[in-house]
């Protein structure tokens, strides 16, 4: 589904060069569930925004459901079938906007369906997510994190999406509200199934929530493992991480 060959991210500022992806390949197969570990400043961030198509690589192939990023003919179709979920809901929700203007605007923006049918949808997918039906008339602010990430990852999943990116989306959240909104996802991905790239310094949780671990250090993968043999991982600073988790 997609597909990275050699990519690199190089930034210069000043004279200096940072090397923040450095000779990048991996594939992400149709509904597979892929992690992207590493501490801080390892480039997971940078990959996850050029596969979104935010930032170009400096050099490298990269293609999206067979196209190479610099041929696709048709973005609106890629950007309905790829998603983003990033840490703070509050970055990417309008503090002005109500949440089912929120939650109406891609049925709008990709012509989904007509009004009337979608604030129908909506309804069935703000139970889906187990949020009370009286949430769409609040605004960003009066819900509590937990909830907004269940609501973004309603509203993503309303697109019917192939492919999503999660930037450390639970991050923010306390244990209990990390594990409703990890498990949630868990129950989307049985129901509709999609391919995702989940980016987390916690190799533990990506443990839980993915099929395979890309291992990041410096820009470099240092090691890919399945997720269910992470406990065999050879690499020092595989193991590193993991004994960090516990
Ligand atoms: N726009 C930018 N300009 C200059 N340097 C950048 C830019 N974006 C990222 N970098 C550098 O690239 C490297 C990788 O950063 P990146 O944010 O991808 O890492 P990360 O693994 O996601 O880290 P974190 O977990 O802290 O978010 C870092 O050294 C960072 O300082």
């Amino acid at each position: 589904m997609i597909q990275l060959e050699n990519i690199c991210k190089q930034y210069t500022n000043h004279n200096h060069t940072v090397y923040a992806v450095d000779n990048v390949s991996f594939s992400v197969a149709e509904n597979e569930r892929v992690g992207i570990a590493g501490g801080s400043g390892s480039g997971k961030s940078t990959l996850l925004r050029m596969i979104a198509m935010l930032e170009k690589p400096t050099s490298g192939t990269l293609r999206l459901f067979g196209e190479d990023i610099h041929s696709i003919q048709n973005h609106t179709e890629i950007y309905r079938s790829m998603q983003m979920m990033f840490q703070n809901p509050l970055a990417v929700i309008p503090p002005r906007m109500n949440l089912e203007a929120f939650l109406l605007e891609p049925y709008i923006n990709y012509r989904l369906m007509d009004i009337t049918a979608a604030k129908e949808d909506i309804r069935k997918w703000i139970q889906h997510v187990d949020l009370p039906e009286t949430i769409v008339q609040k605004y960003p602010h009066e819900v509590s994190g937990g909830q907004l990430q269940r609501l973004v990852l309603a509203r993503i999943m309303l697109m019917h999406p192939k492919l999503v990116l999660f930037d450390e989306p639970t991050s923010a959240l306390d244990a209990v509200n990390q594990k409703l909104v990890l498990d949630l996802l868990q129950k989307l991905h049985r129901e509709q199934p999609f391919g995702y790239v989940f980016v987390s310094h916690d190799i533990g949780l990506l443990q839980a929530v993915t099929d395979r671990i890309i291992v990041m250090k410096d820009g470099q993968i240092v090691e890919t493992i399945e997720s269910k043999r992470l406990k065999e991982a050879v690499h020092p600073y595989t193991k590193a991480l993991v004994s960090a988790g516990e």
